[in-house]
């Protein structure tokens, strides 16, 4: 017999499954409730206060339309105050759904052009982090990204903040590269990878979200990728899906966010089959949860779907996004022994 909606076990099992989230960006985070807060602190944006009047907002007709409603976004954070509340509220609805560890990505870029002083700025998302992890158990990690589009002049002020060791906040792990991708070619970005990475910090570009597989190649060759965000173009090369099998480079897969953006026409058109098919590991993201109507359970629901996954499938999947992250190996094991112990109990007659 077919399952279903009501008793489907899933989504309960997905709710109380311990979680790592390695794609979520920063401002693409702001809930209706955070981007209220923030537009009632600001009145005189364009953004609309009311939820239902912010999902017609967030209805994009292709991914530069994405990208001008995400700046509207980025336009209402202002201070130093702005960022701290919006990265502290973005933890708390982490923390609802069992994200124990999130690599959030910020555009530092964005808000120091605006004015924000960027000392304050660090000492605003340290503080957030450090709060966070006390409250909710939740541990943060940043992942500074280069607005591609807007060029040179924004990678070299992204490199500046991750590397000075006078600015560069304890919780940055990785450096990234985000934006459109169309008239964006990835290897003018290679000297800035290059010099994040001599500082220790891992590369982890999008790549293939909006352009074909050649993208992803030269994220890997120029940038020296070690996860490509979203990848989804991949799946017309198989030498490249391969070669991201035989590296074991993980993709950043966000499967709701393609069908908002226009990347992807439909969910059961999406190519994650192909990836898991191919041997590549695939971990499961949310990109920018409220924007496109959805939060990391949901995505994890829309895996089981795609993948016919169950619970211990849904558990693997968990645990790839564990081992693909940038947190230190005790802290990976305790994720995936409470992964474990949750799935072992939930099973249990
Ligand atoms: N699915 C996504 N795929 C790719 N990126 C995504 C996605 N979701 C969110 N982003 C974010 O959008 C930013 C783009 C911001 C940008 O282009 C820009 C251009 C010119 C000026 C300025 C400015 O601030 O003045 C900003 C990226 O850096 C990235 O962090
Ligand atoms: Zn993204």
């Amino acid at each position: 017999m077919p399952t279903t909606p009501d008793t489907n076990p899933l989504p309960a099992f997905i709710a109380e499954l311990p979680k790592a989230e390695l794609h979520v960006h920063h401002v693409g985070s702001a809930s209706p409730r955070i981007v209220s807060e923030l537009a009632a602190r600001h009145p005189d944006s364009k953004v609309p206060t009311d939820p239902e009047a912010l999902v017609d907002y967030f209805t994009f007709t292709d991914f530069a339309h994405f990208i001008d409603v995400y700046l509207s976004v980025v336009d209402l954070i202002r201070t130093p105050e702005d960022v701290r509340l919006l990265t502290f509220e973005v933890a708390r609805d982490l923390a609802r759904q069992q994200v124990r560890y999130a690599e959030l990505t910020i555009t530092p870029f964005s808000s120091t052009r605006r004015g924000i002083d960027e000392r304050a700025f660090m000492e605003a998302i340290e503080d957030a982090r450090k709060a966070a992890e006390s409250e909710f158990g939740t541990i943060l990690r940043w992942c500074f990204d280069i607005p591609g589009e807007a060029g040179l002049e924004a990678a070299e002020e992204t490199v500046r903040l991750a590397t000075d060791d006078r600015l560069r906040p304890e919780g940055l792990v990785s450096f990234g590269l985000g934006g459109p991708e169309i008239g964006v070619p990835r290897p003018q970005f290679k000297p800035y990878f290059d010099r994040a990475i001599a500082a220790g910090l891992h590369s982890v570009p999008h790549a293939g979200e909006t352009t074909g597989p050649e993208t992803v190649w030269d994220a890997l060759t120029h940038l020296r990728a070690e996860r490509i965000g979203h990848g989804t173009s991949s799946a017309q090369d198989p030498k490249l899906l391969a070669h991201l099998a035989e590296h074991r480079i993980p993709l950043e897969v966000c499967p709701t966010s393609n069908i908002a953006t226009r990347a992807v026409r439909t969910l059961d058109e999406h190519p994650i089959k192909e990836f898991v098919r191919a041997g590549v590991v695939v971990t499961i993201n949310s990109d920018d949860p409220p924007m496109f109507g959805t939060d990391l359970n949901s995505e994890y629901a829309v895996a089981a779907r795609l993948l016919d996954l169950d619970e211990r499938g849904l558990a693997e999947l968990a645990k790839n996004a564990v081992d693909a992250s940038f947190l230190d190996e005790p802290g990976k094991t305790r994720i995936k022994d409470e992964i474990d112990s949750h799935t072992a109990s939930w099973l249990a007659p």
